[in-house]
C-alpha cells in the first residue's frame, strides 16, 4: 500500500497526486489519440509529445503506456517517449527506454482461426484483420453490420477450449489469451523502479481499461475513464497539459 501523498488539481478536472509522487499509466487509443477510421490512421495531436516528455521528466520517469496494441506500434507513434510500454493488454512488457521486451510464453493460436478470420473479413468489405503475438482482432468500424456475425463466428470457434477468450473492443472483436488484462500490467510496472513507491494514475476509455482502473485503485491510486471522468480524450489531454505545468 502506498502512503498518502499531496494531491494536485489542475485548474479543473479530476485530482491526481503531485508529480513528485505520481506514476502515470496511460492507455493509447481513445485516450492519448482520438479514435480514427483505422488503427493506422490515428493522429498524434501537436503538443502531445512535449506534454508526455515533460510528464515523464516531472514524474521521475514514471510514465508508461498500457495498450491493447503491440509494443512496436506504440514505438511507431510515440518513439522514445514513455519509459515503459505494456502491449497487447498486458501480455508484453518493456520496462525501460533502452530495455528489451520481456520474453513471453504463449499458447499458439490455432492456425485455422487465422484462416477462418481471413475468410470472414474477406467476405465483408471495409473490415480488417489484425494479427497480434497471441491473438486476432476483427475490425468492423468500416462495416458495422458485420459486427454481430463476427461475434457469433468467434464464439463458435472458441467453443470447447479455455486458452483463449473473446473480448469486445471499439467496433472490433478480439481473441486473446485467457487471463491477460491491463491490471496485470499495472501491478507488474508498479512493482519496480521508477514506478515503485509512487501513486499510480491510470487513464483509459474502453472496457479493457477497467482492469487498469481497478488495479490502480487497489494500489492506493487513481483510475479514470473517458467519458465518465473526462468528457472526451481531447479534454483529458488538455488536463494533462495543465497538470505538467502546475502539479
Ligand atoms: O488499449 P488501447 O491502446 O486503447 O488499444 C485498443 C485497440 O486499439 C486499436 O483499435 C481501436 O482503435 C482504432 C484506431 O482509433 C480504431 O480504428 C478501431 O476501431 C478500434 O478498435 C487497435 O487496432 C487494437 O489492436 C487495440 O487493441
Amino acid at each position: 500500500m502506498t502512503t498518502p501523498s499531496p494531491t494536485a488539481t489542475p485548474s479543473s478536472g479530476p485530482i491526481a497526486p503531485s508529480a513528485d509522487h505520481a506514476a502515470f499509466l496511460l492507455d493509447f487509443d481513445g485516450t492519448l489519440v482520438d479514435i480514427a477510421p483505422t488503427p493506422a490512421s490515428v493522429r498524434v495531436e501537436p503538443g502531445l509529445i512535449e506534454t508526455l516528455l515533460r510528464l515523464r521528466d516531472r514524474c521521475g520517469g514514471a510514465l508508461a503506456i498500457v495498450s491493447g496494441r503491440p509494443i512496436e506500434q506504440i514505438d511507431h507513434f510515440l518513439p522514445g517517449i514513455p519509459t515503459a510500454v505494456a502491449g497487447e493488454h498486458g501480455l508484453t512488457l518493456r520496462r525501460s527506454l533502452d530495455g528489451q521486451e520481456e520474453p513471453v510464453v504463449t499458447t499458439p493460436l490455432p492456425p485455422e482461426w487465422q484462416s477462418r478470420a481471413e475468410a470472414l473479413t474477406g467476405r465483408f468489405p471495409n473490415t480488417a484483420l489484425e494479427r497480434k503475438k497471441a491473438g486476432l482482432v476483427l475490425h468492423y468500424r468500416g462495416n458495422p453490420d458485420a459486427g454481430s456475425l463476427f461475434e457469433q463466428e468467434i464464439i463458435a470457434w472458441l467453443a470447447g477450449q479455455d486458452d483463449f477468450e473473446i473480448h469486445p473492443s471499439k467496433m472490433a472483436w478480439e481473441i486473446r489469451l485467457a487471463g491477460i488484462h491491463k491490471g496485470n500490467a499495472v501491478e507488474a510496472l508498479m512493482a519496480q523502479p521508477p514506478f515503485a513507491g509512487r501513486v499510480p494514475v491510470f487513464v483509459g476509455d474502453d472496457v479493457t481499461d477497467m482492469d487498469g482502473v481497478r488495479a490502480a485503485k487497489a494500489l492506493g491510486g487513481f483510475g479514470y475513464l473517458i467519458p465518465d471522468d473526462f468528457p472526451t480524450a481531447h479534454e483529458f489531454r488538455a488536463w494533462l497539459a495543465r497538470y505538467v505545468e502546475t502539479a
